[in-house]
């Protein structure tokens, strides 16, 4: 992971954030064939009753435009990202469509994937968050890891996704930590940093030294807000078994 080293977020074991990985060119390909992608393999998920996020999952044959130009699953191998990984680079990628006030609940992506997950940004900015479990006697009972297990609120780690970014995470991120993303319609910042929560807390971006866009860090630092976009995310993984079947099946969540 020496490529990488520049790109690590201190703090943090093992998540990475690297702006400009796709160039503006690239993207605004990119998201002209995302939305050229056909509608039916799109799938609609809900969460908490509403309408959060759509996705497709983009299943062996991976479209031409993943490994063509731009060469994204290329450039992810080369930086060494999957060196330990089975199949040595992503064999899976998930397209999800966030709408502004869309977002996604912390989750974890489970073990079915090896622990190391790029995910990139078209189209708007994101903030991500890592979320830990509740040190309670619950995390000491056996059986399924998550069941029973209350979260803490409080985001361990809050990033900037600035559109054409990847964030990388690996390690205990990936395997003992939750990540999600606020439904909000725009993210307020207080200065220093800080984010403004819907809960009325704050947390301080933890990648605000690697970012780009000026105006932004501006805002991040002074204070203000941001509106979002539609985002696109490309979340590339490496599935230990591909489940055969049809090509670009939908993902399932649970
Ligand atoms: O869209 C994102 O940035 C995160 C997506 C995600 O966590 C997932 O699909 O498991
Ligand atoms: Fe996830």
């Amino acid at each position: 992971m020496n490529l990488l080293a520049e790109h690590h977020l201190q703090g943090t074991s093992a998540a990475f954030y690297i702006p400009n990985f796709i160039s503006e060119d690239e993207e605004q390909y990119l998201l002209r064939k995302i939305e050229d992608s056909p509608k039916q393999k799109w799938k609609t998920l809900h969460n908490r009753g509403e309408v959060l996020q759509k996705n497709i999952l983009l299943r062996e044959d991976l479209p031409a435009f993943l490994n063509d130009f731009p060469d994204v699953l290329g450039r992810l191998r080369f930086l060494g990202t999957f060196d330990q990984s089975p199949h040595k680079g992503p064999n899976h990628v998930i397209l999800n469509e966030y709408h502004p006030g869309q977002g996604i609940m912390p989750h974890e992506d489970g073990p079915s994937y090896h622990p190391v997950v790029a995910t990139i940004s078209l189209g708007s900015h994101a903030i991500f968050h890592y979320y830990r479990y509740n040190k309670d006697k619950d995390s000491l009972s056996v059986g399924p890891e998550s069941v029973g297990r209350s979260i803490d609120p409080a985001p361990l780690l809050s990033l900037f996704l600035e559109p054409r970014s990847v964030v990388i995470t690996t390690g205990e991120l990936y395997t003992t930590h939750l990540h999600g993303i606020d439904d909000v319609y725009a993210d307020t910042f207080t200065g220093n940093g800080f984010l403004l929560l819907p809960n009325g807390s704050h947390s301080r971006i933890v990648n605000r030294h690697m970012i780009q866009d000026e105006t932004v860090v501006g805002i991040i630092e002074s204070g203000g807000t941001v509106k979002r976009t539609t985002r696109y995310s490309l979340t590339c993984r490496d599935v230990e078994k591909v489940a055969s079947g049809r090509v670009a099946g939908v993902i399932k969540r649970t």
